[in-house]
């Protein structure tokens, strides 16, 4: 294996989540976030219909999405304790920068849309090993927020669209202890035919 090979899978062997509350700024600068969307979009994707796109929240955004979150979720479930009240306002600004990836796949004579919602989940998958490679944290988080059809409506969504997640990044504080993996023995098998 050549050193770049190594360092490739080296990558993807070490990274790991971080819990987006231990997620700190500086947040990438405009053209590390173009890189990290470029590389987040350079998935499979049958029939190049390019089935998902970005939403970018960060800065104040974060606050104010915070600030809807909380009057959502407080006119479903009635007033909050204190705790949840500051929980909701301050979900998006856990790290300095969230980017919501947006599932479009829809009905299409040839592609799936189980085919195209995979391509979202690559594009989640590469967002967050980019991430790692240019030296930040992250963590693919849905919660409630991408399931309720007044949050889709709060950040323009569109018919059919579904949020395939929200990926909060932000500068590594700690070193999430290692979890346990599946074994392979118990995921991966050899069919042989016979
Ligand atoms: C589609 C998807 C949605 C997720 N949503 C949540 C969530 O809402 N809350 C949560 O605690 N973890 C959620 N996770 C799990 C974390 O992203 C992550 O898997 C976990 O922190 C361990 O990550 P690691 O194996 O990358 O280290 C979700 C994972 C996926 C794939």
């Amino acid at each position: 294996m050549t050193q770049e090979t190594n360092d490739a899978l080296r990558l993807l062997l070490t990274r790991r989540s971080h819990p987006a509350i231990s997620l700190e700024g500086p947040a990438p600068d405009e053209e590390t976030l173009n890189t990290l969307l470029t590389a987040a979009s350079r998935v499979p994707d049958h029939g190049k219909l390019a089935p998902w796109r970005f939403l970018i929240i960060r800065g104040e955004a974060r606050q104010r999405a915070g600030e809807r979150l909380l009057a959502i979720a407080e006119q479903k479930n009635g007033p909050l304790g204190d705790d949840l009240r500051k929980q909701e306002l301050e979900r998006f600004s856990r790290a300095p920068l969230v980017v919501a990836v947006i599932s479009r796949a829809a009905v299409h004579p040839k592609i799936p849309v189980w085919e195209q919602e995979l391509s979202a989940g690559a594009v989640c998958m590469n967002l967050l090993t980019a991430a790692h490679a240019a030296g930040f944290a992250a963590q693919w988080l849905t919660e409630w927020p991408a399931f309720d059809p007044d949050v889709a409506n709060l950040f323009g969504m569109q018919e059919g669209e579904r949020f395939a997640g929200f990926v909060y990044i932000g500068r590594p504080t700690v070193q999430p202890a290692e979890r346990p993996r599946p074994e392979l023995s118990e995921i991966a098998s050899t069919w042989t035919g016979e």
